[in-house]
């Protein structure tokens, strides 16, 4: 059976690690943006158990991974990869990167969605000098973070940076590529100070996933 060119759909695993402190409009219309660009069929929203660079979330690891039930419910090229946030040991994505690569082999190609203000710290994860042999690594723009790679990342850069998402479809790893999306000056620390000053981030996230917020009246919010 001849398959219409359209229909093709690349075969690229495509992941978003996250806090997702809570998850946000900022985090869903990126994985959308992206998977619709490189046209996959999805992309796997990959939440942090214990997150190793950065405080204890606000909310437990069940309430987050709900919150992203309830974001991604009804939009099937959404999932989310729960390995991390169901593991016990903290959550160096290396791991994980080395887990995907034993279950896909080392063929598919695998690529990591960050944002720019993520980028700017790459150099400072752990075993960060073995992703480009495992993964490429998209780098979403974030409002607010001026791409100003220090000269660790500049050398990355130098080696590894692309500019066709051909690049990146078609090689298993070894490819920085940035790209620009519709730009939404949106964060979890933002929603987390509005709740804890008694007001609504309503329309930042979507309602489902503040009703459940409310509900179980998480960062110091009032059950409205
Ligand atoms: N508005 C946004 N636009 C583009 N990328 C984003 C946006 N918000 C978050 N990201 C990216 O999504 C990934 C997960 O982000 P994270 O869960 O830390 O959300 P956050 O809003 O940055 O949270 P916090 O404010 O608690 O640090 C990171 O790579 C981050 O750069
Ligand atoms: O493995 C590391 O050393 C490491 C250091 C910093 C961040 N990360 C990952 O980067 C992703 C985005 O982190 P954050 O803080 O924006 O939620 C998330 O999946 C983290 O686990 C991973």
């Amino acid at each position: 059976m001849v398959i219409p060119v359209n229909k093709l759909i690349n075969k690229a695993h495509v992941f978003m690690g996250g806090t997702f402190d809570p998850i946000h409009y900022g985090h869903l219309r990126t994985a959308l943006e992206i998977q619709q660009w490189l046209d996959v069929e999805s992309v796997y929203l990959m939440p942090a158990n214990v997150p190793v660079h950065r405080e204890t979330p606000g909310s437990t690891s069940a309430a987050r991974l709900a919150m992203i039930e309830r974001a991604i419910s009804g939009e099937n090229t959404l999932r989310c990869d729960p390995r991390e946030i169901l593991s016990d040991r903290p959550s160096f994505t290396i791991y994980t990167l080395e887990a995907l690569r034993k279950e896909l082999g080392s063929e598919i190609p695998v690529c990591m969605v960050i944002g720019m203000d993520s980028f700017l710290t790459l150099d400072q994860w752990y075993r960060f000098d073995e992703y480009l042999s495992k993964c490429h690594i998209i780098v979403a723009a974030r409002p607010g973070y001026h791409f100003k790679p220090n000269q660790k990342l500049q050398q990355l850069l130098t080696e590894h940076q692309v500019s066709e998402k051909s690049d990146v479809l078609t090689q298993a790893a070894g490819g920085i590529l940035l790209h620009e999306l519709t730009p939404l000056s949106i964060s979890a620390t933002h929603i987390r100070e509005l709740l804890s000053n008694g007001l609504s981030p309503r329309y930042l996230l979507p309602d489902s996933v503040w009703d459940y917020i409310q509900q179980n009246k998480l960062y110091g919010s009032n059950e409205g």
